[in-house]
């Protein structure tokens, strides 16, 4: 049974519009929702420190599951450039789609320019456009990939991602500070040799 609406703080005043405009998210629904669900957890729901916390759960969610708006330019690469490309240390964190926990760690992104480059940011903006659902690494590492395949026909790509992930650390196994790392390397990087040295390993 879900819990009546009045019981609920007027959403409508708490509203993003950014977040209302994109669709696909019902956040009167989540916020219904999770007041459910904490009521089933043995909280309080009627407590005054719990009153805002279905509207904020709600929003952080749908914050964390909608990708941003991004023009994603690219420039003709004019001097031919043909070096390797390539951004460390991107920081970035998504959400597992078995605990609805987050991930977090850093991406490097790499690639080596055809006829187009992509301005630095993107590569950052890439990344987080793939985190920003619910995933598991090995996808978003691949996705992350073929986005830029298909944005720029580079002559090839290389993404290694390292995350910790904290359905592994907060609960289950309980192991904190293990890594996971997942790589995709494609065309002229696909085999080992200097290139590839460049990337962290
Ligand atoms: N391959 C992969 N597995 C993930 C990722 N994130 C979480 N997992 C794993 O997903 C698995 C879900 O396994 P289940 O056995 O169905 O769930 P569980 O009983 O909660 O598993 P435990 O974490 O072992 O307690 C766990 O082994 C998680 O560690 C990811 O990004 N990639
Ligand atoms: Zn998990």
């Amino acid at each position: 049974m879900s819990v009546s609406s009045a019981a609920l703080p007027e959403l409508l005043a708490y509203s993003d519009p950014e977040l209302d405009a994109q669709g696909g998210i019902d956040l009167p629904g989540a916020q219904a929702a999770i007041a459910d669900f904490l009521k089933a957890m043995g909280q309080d729901i009627t407590s005054p420190h719990l009153l805002e916390t279905p509207r904020r759960v709600a929003a952080a969610y749908a914050e964390m599951l909608t990708p941003r708006e991004t023009n994603w330019t690219t420039f003709p690469n004019e001097e031919g450039y043909a070096g390797l490309v390539i951004v460390k240390d991107i920081p970035f964190h998504s959400l597992c789609e078995h605990h609805l926990l987050p991930f977090r760690g850093v991406a490097h992104v790499g690639y080596l320019p055809g006829e187009r480059l992509f301005g630095l940011s993107k590569l950052a903006r890439g990344v987080e456009l793939f985190a920003r659902d619910l995933q598991v690494q090995e996808r978003l590492t691949q996705q992350v990939a073929d986005w830029l395949e298909e944005t720029l026909s580079p002559r090839g790509v290389g993404i290694v991602m390292e995350a910790e992930h904290m359905c592994m650390s907060l609960r289950g196994v309980h192991v904190s500070g293990a890594v996971t790392r997942t790589s995709v390397f494609t065309g002229e990087l696909a085999k080992p040799g200097p290139l590839r040295e460049q990337f962290p390993r």
